[in-house]
């Protein structure tokens, strides 16, 4: 399949959609809405949830937000709905924003949870503030104009409905597909590996929730406007667990998924009211979430990823060119073979009573390979977190090409031009080759998100895609670019990670234990691999437990022993000290 067989299957839905009103019965029509609407909110949470990883029980009150701040505009106090829409979109993303900011440091259930605290709590201020109309609402709202066309019909504003679901899941597409877009499908992968890459988390975390809010705050703004009468009801906790099932059942993950999901969700709800009266006379009221429920557990057995990404997989897959000679992103200056590059003076961190790291110093000069080693438990990893800021020193001091980082976040450390790899290999692994190294040229780019939706960045975008590609081929996976990485032997996950440090155009390349679990051909070829990194003159940091590697390829060596520094020095004397044999070596030596 092609990139024109998709043009062309988007463009026969878009056909579809606009004679729909033609042969559809008001009625349809009427459910037709209300389906546009709801994706709206769906496509935010497919964003926010599927995409970003934070499950929010909340959007239905964003909708609520908007819908009560046009209804406030235009029915109680006389404006045009469009100043309502201004309005709308503009309270709720501020809201979401002083939410954000609150809550989105919170990790895992405690975000969710904080979710479900502001939903309950914006859906009841509906119902008790005077001024709102409490559990009555507010009526007469105003239809949206076109100049002397007012929208009264459904049929009139289906046309605006889906115009805005189209344009959303366009731009949305876009978006994801863009500098912006890539951060956010990274974020599953955890703050460490997003930091790691030069983003700023909590920052992409903010923005992915207010566009998941401005996506609610439209729908909220249709629906006030279509129904003409707001009540507390459509913007309860309930409703959020709805767009939530919705975004699921379409396909978490997937902006299309948000469209399937709302309307296969409305339509069933429908059916339920309809059919279950005939089933059980007199109780379908309370039998109707029953039925509901029920039907959602059995779909959480069987098709948990969601229907898009389920019949995704049987679709054949859209061929892809491969990126072609763009012009290259920016460099940084690098130091002068043999500088001083990193400096770690009297570094120690303790946790509680343990001192994991103590008193520890060394250099890395441009150009070397240098290997911290030592027994299980001699605090590397803890040094090598302090030194890419995943963790703090208590004490000490480190400096990278002459400026101290020590108190710096992660991310500010990855721009400054240290790129990590790590222990436990962290890609994503529902990304291509290609995208995961793009992700390492962050910090070389500057598209935002208006570029990113309005594709404005294609020279920047095709610049990337092209150092990604010089990376992969770098590191010899070039052959092919759009295998997802989930597929790779463990060997070649551990390549693409250098890689991906590599497009980062890092001046020193730090590895977390780079060959453990590798065969030895794998090793082999690492070896190989970082040799040639080094006729690069690249700089590069070693934390391995493979002495027979480390010796090989290594200029310089520092042994840590129950968090002190050992000794240090070139492999031939690290490997005759007898404190090292007796510490580490052992018989190795
Ligand atoms: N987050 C933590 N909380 C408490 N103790 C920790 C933490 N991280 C590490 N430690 C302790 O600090 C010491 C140093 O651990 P570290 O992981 O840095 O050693 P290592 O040399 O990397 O070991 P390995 O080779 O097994 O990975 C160990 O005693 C470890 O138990």
């Amino acid at each position: 399949m092609t990139r024109l067989h998709v043009q062309l299957a988007a463009m026969a839905a878009v056909v579809c959609l606009a004679l729909a009103p033609l042969v559809l019965n008001p009625f349809s029509i009427t459910l037709m809405n209300y389906i546009g609407i709801y994706s709206l909110v769906a496509i935010g949470l497919a964003l926010l949830t599927g995409v970003g990883g934070i499950v929010s029980f909340g959007q239905a009150a964003f909708v609520g937000v908007a819908a009560y701040a046009t209804a406030w505009v235009s029915a109680l106090n006389g404006y045009s709905p469009w100043l309502g829409l201004v309005f709308g979109v503009a309270l709720t993303c501020a809201v979401a924003a002083i939410l954000g900011v609150v809550t989105l440091r919170l990790q895992g259930h405690f975000l969710s949870l904080s979710t479900v605290a502001w939903g309950l709590a914006i859906g009841f201020l509906f119902g008790n503030v005077e001024g709102l109309g409490r559990f009555n609402g507010i009526s007469s709202i105003p239809p949206i104009r076109f100049g002397s066309l007012a929208l009264v019909s459904s049929a009139q504003i289906y046309f605006l409905i889906w115009g805005i679901v189209a344009a959303v899941l366009f731009l949305g597409y876009n978006l994801l597909d863009s500098r912006l877009g890539r951060a956010m499908r990274a974020l599953r992968g955890g703050n460490t590996l997003v930091e790691s890459l030069g983003i700023n988390a909590f920052r992409i975390k903010l923005v992915t929730f207010v566009i998941a809010a401005f996506l609610a705050s439209l729908s909220g703004w249709l629906y006030a406007h279509m129904s003409r009468f707001i009540s507390p009801g459509p913007f309860d906790a309930g409703m959020g667990i709805e767009y939530l099932m919705m975004s699921m059942v379409g396909g978490a993950g997937s902006l299309l998924g948000g469209v399937v999901g709302a309307a296969v969700v409305t339509l069933l709800k429908n059916s339920v009211q309809d059919y279950l009266p005939l089933i059980a006379k007199g109780a379908s009221g309370q039998l109707e979430i029953v039925a509901f429920s029920a039907l959602f557990i059995l779909f959480l057995q069987w098709a948990r990823q969601g229907i898009v990404p389920f019949v995704a997989r049987y679709l054949p897959k859209t061929k892809r060119e491969r990126p072609q000679p763009a012009p290259p992103l920016p460099r940084r200056a690098q130091a002068t073979p043999g500088e001083l590059l990193l400096k770690v003076e009297g570094a120690e961190r303790r946790f509680g009573g343990l001192v994991a790291v103590n008193n520890v110093s060394f250099e890395v000069r441009s150009g070397e390979i240098l290997a911290v080693i030592g027994p299980n438990g001699a605090g590397k990893s803890t040094m090598f977190n302090c030194l890419t800021g995943a963790l703090r020193l208590n004490k000490g001091e480190i400096v990278f090409a002459g400026r101290p980082i020590t108190r710096d976040a992660q991310s500010r450390i990855a721009k400054a031009g240290i790129a990590r790899t790590f222990q436990h290999v962290k890609l994503r692994p529902r990304m291509s080759l290609l995208e995961n190294v793009m992700l390492g040229t962050y910090a070389r780019t500057r598209a935002g998100l208006f570029a990113g939706t309005f594709r404005l960045n294609q020279r920047e975008e095709a610049s990337a895609r092209h150092e990604a590609l010089v990376q992969l081929e770098r590191v010899g996976l070039g052959e092919k670019p759009f295998e997802l990485a989930g597929n790779l032997p463990l060997g070649n996950q551990r390549i693409l990670e250098i890689a991906r440090a590599l497009a980062a155009d890092p001046a020193l390349l730090v590895l977390d234990e780079p060959a453990a679990g590798l065969r030895r051909q794998e090793k082999l070829r690492l070896a190989e691999l970082l040799r040639s990194l080094r006729a690069d003159h690249l700089t590069i940091l070693i934390v391995e437990h493979d002495m027979e590697f480390v010796m090989s390829l290594v200029d310089r060596i520092v042994v840590l022993d129950f968090g002190s520094k050992l000794c240090e020095g070139a492999p031939a004397a690290i490997r005759s000290d007898e404190r090292v044999q007796e510490a580490y070596l052992g018989g190795v030596a």
